[in-house]
């Protein structure tokens, strides 16, 4: 029988064990297998690929029969086809790491997955809250605050997530969990980021998991170990064109990194309040580490 006629399009939410869970359009999730045929080819399906499958039936079991082209891919957390890449950083605790921020913006532009920011912890302290926002006016990326414990900007949040696959990304205990509980009560995913880590032991593997926000037509991916991003393939030359708020400068000199360089026009923006000083302090702190890290490749 020609499998072809009773196949279906879904979602690979997640893999285990040889198995796949592919969700329909409508929100069922089957379980299937992969094809020899993948294997032959070294194709390795994974969460976030868009397939078409055969759903199990009363004598055969599910199979996923092709996989769609992949728009872009990441490799920790193996994920495919992110329509967004939203860096969570707290207003309040833990402190926000406004450099890691700076990195996965970089890091979304390389792989060329659109980027955004949410501010959480609104409700502790507002004012680090706008700074956060002013810094990042120029970066292309949309800055949300929002609280989830008064549910302040909650709702634009959803709006932002609605209909696409999320990866999020930050510190541990930003408050990524309560978001999502916050967009989908239903959820009851556990908070208290170092605490509940410890509960469960912190090195314990996690496969990556596409989780369904039902009522937005959206999912989420949230793994841990996404803070760590030794791994930046930049050249030292590259990095200014990922900081939209210095196009346009005139500077003396073409290559100018916007550096030590005399006559740069970027420094003058930051004078003249065109451009933010603290973000362009932490691009000269990463210019500077991505220059050492070339250094000692050539030692
Ligand atoms: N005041 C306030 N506290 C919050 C808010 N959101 C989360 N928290 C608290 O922050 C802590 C961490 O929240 P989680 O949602 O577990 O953070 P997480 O980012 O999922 O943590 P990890 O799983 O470790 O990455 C918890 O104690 C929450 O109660 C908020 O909007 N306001
Ligand atoms: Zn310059």
């Amino acid at each position: 029988m020609d499998k072809g006629l009773h196949s279906m399009e879904g979602k690979i939410l997640k893999g285990i064990g040889g198995f796949y869970y592919v969700q329909d359009r409508a929100g069922a999730v089957y379980e299937c297998k992969a094809k020899g045929r993948f294997r032959l080819e070294g194709i390795k399906p994974m969460p976030g690929d868009n397939v078409r499958f055969s759903p199990p039936s009363d004598t055969e079991g599910g199979s996923i029969l092709e996989i769609a082209p992949r728009k872009n891919a990441l490799v920790r957390p193996m994920v495919a086809n992110i329509d967004l890449l939203l860096i969570i950083v707290s207003a309040g605790k833990p402190k926000p790491d406004l450099g890691l921020v700076d990195k996965l913006l970089l890091y979304a532009a390389q792989g060329g997955i659109p980027a955004a920011i949410g501010v959480s912890k609104l409700d502790t302290d507002r004012g680090m809250a706008e700074e956060i926002q002013r810094e990042y006016r120029g970066s292309g990326a949309p800055v949300h605050c929002f609280s989830a414990r008064d549910g302040r900007g909650i709702a634009d949040v959803a709006e932002l997530l609605r209909g696409r696959c999320v990866c999020l990304a930050g510190q541990s205990a930003v408050g990524k969990s309560s978001l999502l509980n916050a967009l989908s009560p239903g959820l009851c995913l556990e908070t208290g980021g170092l605490s509940k880590k410890t509960a469960r032991g912190r090195h314990t593997t996690r496969f990556s998991e596409l989780l369904p926000l039902p009522g937005l037509g959206a999912t989420v991916i949230d793994t841990p170990g996404f803070s760590i991003l030794e791994c930046l393939e930049t050249q030292p030359e590259e990095l200014k064109e990922y900081y939209p708020e210095f196009a346009g400068s005139v500077c003396r000199f073409d290559g100018c990194l916007h550096w030590k360089e005399p006559g740069c026009g970027v420094k003058g923006r930051i004078a003249a309040g065109e451009i933010d000083e603290n973000r362009y302090t932490r691009y000269t702190m990463l210019l500077e580490e991505l220059l050492e890290r070339r250094k000692h490749q050539y030692d």
